[in-house]
């Protein structure tokens, strides 16, 4: 039997402002800590109930990622540690905009639709981020779990792919991992020492120097810590921004240092020697170096799954392996990117809309599937097969030396990512050992293809719906007249590439533009702006060309 008068009582506790509509978007919910309380109570409800849907521990993690620290936010976790399915977003919003006296009402027709047995106990997994707000926050979602007489575990301050790993162990009875901090630390450093013990001693660390790692003032700084002694002093690293000082996000972090095409501030960049920045919650990695004229030089997304797709690749063929290796991108990924990977690796790549859930589904169609976004978020997922496959290799006595070699590398690899989503720590530990076993210094990984010259600009417009694509969002089909302009100006540069969308975070449209020379990519993205401004009803004052 459920108590539905625990719900009502302590829905009161967790009150609705009146009126007050949000939404689950690409990264679940987010805005301001001050509107979550009564987010956080009914995700709370409805992870217990997706729970009791798949039979399966779902998990909810607090956290608004790379936003400003009075900023929260909440996602749900499927049971393979996945983002939640699609159609239960819109139970979440549902839930969450019900005025306070149909919450029940509401609660009870998810049950009803989603034909749910009330029976058994739930248990929901809930981790939370650094912010101030979280604490509190992750509470609420307890007291919602809690209403319904559910179970949850609070893993406390963990970063957003380690609440994704526990649930996929706590789902795969142990075969994925051990359902804790300690497995986690455990799983991934034993595959890295693994990897780089076939590594001398001196090719380990290629450039000399520690890596660099700023910790965007986040939970990676500090689980960064607690994973150190499992490391064995395999991998030396200082870490930066690690949160005893400065503010979340502020200056610092993945997206500020992709965005801004700079260094993040509270790093002491050395010439020639590689850092690597993560995001507030640990879920997104870039690396960066600066040159002897003090230039700097990123590393995103796509120069990561460059260099893991590569090495995967050149295992598979040492290995003697047959399995479909492919990358999937978005409309972001920088062309030279896609151009040598297709040209030059000639390995499938295909290109879907933005949102990891579109990068993790088209992945999975493959045999090994690396997928990232520009912005540093990605990991690789294998297949069930190629997995068996690896692992019935690796433990073939039969095999020579190379192939064993290779095979037992690939096994590590598996290993060592975080297949249920981009994991910072997981994608930063197999960079290190890929540059270590191939001796890459960062400035040989950067010259792999040299990216070209782009550009991101926002534009307000009054409703960002206007904006209608297709082709992986690399087209507007609406308002009218608005690709055309764009085809039009796009013709004017060489080497050129632009798109718009609305963004699924923010309230804006978003240009992306790319070209021959970064003048030009800067005034492509200026005109292209322009173009939306007044074909898609820009709000407030003209975009201005880029000094
Ligand atoms: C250009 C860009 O970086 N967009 C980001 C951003 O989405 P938008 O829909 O563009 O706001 O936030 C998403 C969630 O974190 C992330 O998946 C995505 O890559
Ligand atoms: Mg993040």
């Amino acid at each position: 039997m459920v108590h539905f008068e625990g719900v009502s009582l302590k829905s009161l506790l967790h009150p609705k402002p009146a009126g007050l509509v949000l939404q689950y978007g690409t990264a679940g919910f987010r805005t301001t800590a001050r509107h979550l309380d009564h987010v956080m109570f009914r995700m709370g409800l409805l992870a217990a109930l997706r729970a009791k849907k798949t039979m399966s521990t779902i998990g909810v993690m607090v956290t608004a990622s790379h936003n400003p620290e009075e900023d929260n936010g909440v996602k749900l976790i499927d049971p393979m540690g996945e983002m939640v399915a699609v159609a239960w977003e819109s139970y979440a919003t549902q839930l969450t905009n019900a005025e306070q006296d149909a919450l029940l009402t509401t609660l009870k027709d998810i049950i009803k639709q989603e034909a749910i047995s009330m029976d058994k106990k739930a248990m929901v997994f809930v981790g939370r981020d650094t912010r101030l707000s979280s604490e509190d926050l992750s509470q609420a979602v307890l007291d919602g779990v809690s209403s319904l007489g559910d179970h949850s575990h609070d893993f406390g301050l963990v970063t957003t792919p380690q609440l994704h790993y526990l649930v996929r162990c706590q789902n795969t009875n142990g075969s994925y991992g051990n359902a804790s901090l300690e497995g986690y630390y455990q799983k991934l450093s034993q595959a890295f020492v693994q990897i780089t013990s076939k590594v001398n001693a001196v090719k380990l660390t290629t450039d000399q120097s520690p890596l660099r790692i700023d910790g965007a003032n986040g939970i990676g700084a500090l689980k960064m810590r607690e994973m150190e002694p499992f490391l064995q002093q395999r991998l030396s690293f200082n870490l930066y921004n690690d949160g005893t000082s400065g503010r979340l996000n502020h200056l610092c972090g993945a997206d500020y240092v992709k965005v801004q095409q700079r260094s993040p501030q509270g790093v002491e960049m050395v010439a020639g020697e590689r850092c690597c920045s993560f995001d507030g919650d640990a879920d997104r990695i870039v690396y960066y170096y600066h040159n002897p004229q003090g230039h700097f030089h990123l590393l995103d997304g796509d120069k990561i799954a460059t260099l893991i797709s590569t090495f995967i690749k050149e295992l598979l063929t040492q290995a003697g392996l047959n399995l479909q290796l492919a990358v999937v991108q978005t409309a972001y990924a920088n062309g030279s990117s896609t151009h040598f990977l297709q040209n030059n690796m000639k390995v499938i790549v295909e290109c879907v809309k933005t949102g990891v859930k579109h990068l993790h589904h088209a992945a999975q169609k493959f045999d090994i599937g690396v997928y990232f976004e520009a912005n540093g978020h990605g990991t690789v997922v294998f297949s069930d097969s190629a997995e068996e496959q690896i692992k019935g290799l690796a433990a073939d006595p039969s095999l020579t030396e190379d192939r064993k070699s290779a095979a037992q590398m690939l096994e590590d690899t598996v290993n060592l990512v975080n297949q249920t989503v981009g994991d910072a720590i997981s994608d930063m530990l197999l960079i290190e050992a890929v540059l270590a076993v191939r001796g890459l210094s960062v400035q040989q990984w950067d010259k792999i293809y040299t990216d070209l010259p782009n550009r991101q600009l926002k534009v307000k417009v009054a409703d960002r719906r206007a904006i209608d694509t297709t082709d992986a969002e690399r087209r507007a089909t609406s308002p009218a007249g608005l690709q055309e302009a764009i085809d039009g100006i796009v013709g004017k540069y060489s080497l050129s590439r632009s798109f718009v969308r609305p963004s699924g975070t923010e309230d804006v449209v978003r240009v992306y533009a790319e070209a021959d020379t970064q003048a030009n990519a800067d005034c492509l993205a200026y005109e292209v702006s322009l173009a939306v401004y007044h074909l898609a009803g820009g709000v407030g004052e003209e975009p201005k060309p880029l000094q």
